[in-house]
C-alpha cells in the first residue's frame, strides 16, 4: 500500500547551536555536572523539540484509542471482548486507573471510539470515530482494507490537528490488541514471534504458546505484507492505526509524544518506519511487563523513564511519567545558577 501524500513531514530535531546553549543552561545550574541524569536529557530533548532554551509544557492531554479485534475468535485473550466497551464506559464514568492518574497529575483525557464492537449511542465525553465494529480476524483475512487503514490514519491526524497543547500521551484499550501488537513487532523488527508474544491480560503459559502459533500461522498466510502500511492493515487494530496517524501529526506539530506500553510502542514502530525522525519527539514513559516490550524498546534504542511492572495500557504509564516531564522543565526554568546563587563551581 502506498503512503498517502497527506502523511505529515517530520523534521529531525538536531540543531547543534541550540544543543550547545541547552547544555550550557543545564550545566550552569547549582548541581554537580550531569547529576540530574535523565531529567537533564529530557530537558534538552524538550528544548530541541520546542526549538528554545525557554521550555514549557502546555495543556497535557492523553488520548485513549479503543477498538476491538477479530483475532479474539482464536482464543488469544484471557478476557472476553465485551470488556473493551465496558472499560470505555468505565473511562467515561471516570472509574478506571487512567482516570485516577490523569486527574492526579492535572492531565486532560480524551476517549476515542476507533472501532469498538458496541453501539454506544450518544455518550457524553466519547469521541466517536468508529470505523467498524472491530477488525476482521487476521487468522483468515487482513484485519482491515487499505481504505479503512487510510481512514484511520486520517482520523488520528485530524484529532491531533485540533489540540491546543504541546504534550500528548498515547493510550489504548482493546481486548486482543497484544496479539496484533506482537504480530506488528515481529513483522517490523524481524524478532522471532516467540520473543514478541506475552501473556497480555493474563494468559497461562499454554495460552501464550497458542497465541504464538496463531500469530505464526497468520504471518505465513499473509507473507506478502512487507510495506509498513500493508503490515499495519493486515495485522493492526483500528486503535493502533489511528494512533499511528495521531503520532505522525503530533511530531509534525513539534509536540512532545509520551509513549505508553507494548501496544502504543507497536504503533510507534509503524510510524517510525514511515518517518524515522519521529523518534526524536518521543519520551518513553515506562517499560511494560508485557514480555516483548523490553526488546521492542531496545530495537528503538529507547530508554524508558519508569520500570514499575505495569501491564495495563490505557495510557497509565504516560500519566505516571508526566510529573517527571514537569520536573525536567521546572529545574531548567527555576533553579539558580552557580553565578546567581554564588556557589563555587568545580575546581
Ligand atoms: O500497555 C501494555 O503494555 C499492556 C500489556 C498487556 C495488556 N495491556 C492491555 O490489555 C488489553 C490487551 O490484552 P489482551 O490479552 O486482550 O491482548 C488491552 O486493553 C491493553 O490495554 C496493555
Ligand atoms: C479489566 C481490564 C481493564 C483494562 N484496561 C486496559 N486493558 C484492560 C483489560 C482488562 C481486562
Amino acid at each position: 500500500m502506498s503512503i498517502p501524500t497527506t502523511i505529515p513531514t517530520i523534521a529531525a530535531i538536531d540543531n547543534s547551536a541550540l544543543a550547545a546553549q541547552l547544555d550550557q543552561r543545564i550545566n550552569n545550574k547549582t548541581k554537580p555536572l550531569g547529576s540530574l541524569g535523565m531529567l537533564e536529557t529530557l530537558a534538552k530533548q524538550i528544548g530541541l523539540i520546542q526549538q528554545t532554551t525557554d521550555i514549557s509544557l502546555k495543556q497535557a492531554v492523553i488520548l485513549v484509542f479503543a477498538a476491538d479485534h477479530g483475532i479474539v475468535a482464536e482464543g488469544i485473550s484471557a478476557y472476553p471482548q465485551d470488556v473493551t466497551w465496558q472499560m470505555v464506559a468505565n473511562f467515561l464514568a471516570k472509574g478506571a486507573a487512567i482516570n485516577v492518574f490523569a486527574q492526579q497529575n492535572h492531565c486532560d483525557l480524551q476517549i476515542i471510539d476507533a472501532g469498538v464492537n458496541h453501539n454506544f449511542g450518544s455518550r457524553d465525553g466519547l469521541i466517536d470515530r468508529k470505523l467498524a465494529h472491530g477488525t476482521r480476524n487476521f487468522a483468515q483475512l487482513p484485519a482491515m482494507t487499505p481504505e479503512t487503514c487510510h481512514r484511520a490514519l486520517a482520523s488520528g491526524m485530524a484529532l491531533v490537528a485540533e489540540l491546543q497543547g504541546n504534550v500528548i500521551g498515547f493510550g489504548e484499550m482493546g481486548i486482543g490488541n497484544t496479539t496484533a501488537a506482537a504480530a506488528l513487532m515481529h513483522k517490523l523488527t524481524g524478532i522471532p514471534v516467540a520473543q514478541c508474544v506475552g501473556a497480555g491480560t493474563g494468559l497461562s503459559s499454554d495460552g501464550v504458546l497458542h497465541k504464538q502459533r496463531v500469530i505464526e500461522a497468520a504471518v505465513a498466510l499473509h507473507s506478502t505484507a512487507i510495506e509498513p502500511l500493508d503490515i499495519l492493515a493486515t495485522f493492526g487494530g483500528l486503535e493502533i492505526a489511528m494512533m499511528v496517524g495521531a503520532m505522525l501529526q503530533a511530531a509534525e506539530r513539534r509536540m512532545v509524544l509520551l509513549i505508553d506500553g507494548f501496544i502504543v510502542t507497536s504503533a510507534l514502530l509503524v510510524a517510525a518506519r514511515i518517518s524515522p525522525a519521529i523518534l526524536d519527539y518521543c519520551v518513553f514513559s515506562h517499560c511494560s511487563n508485557e514480555h516483548g516490550h523490553r526488546e521492542m524498546l531496545q530495537h528503538l534504542h529507547a530508554r524508558p523513564l519508569l520500570q514499575l511492572s505495569l501491564r495495563l495500557g490505557e495510557g497509565t504509564g504516560c500519566a505516571l511519567a508526566l510529573p517527571l516531564l514537569h520536573a525536567s522543565v521546572n529545574f531548567l526554568n527555576q533553579m539558580a545558577t552557580f553565578e546567581s546563587a554564588q556557589v563555587s563551581e568545580k575546581s
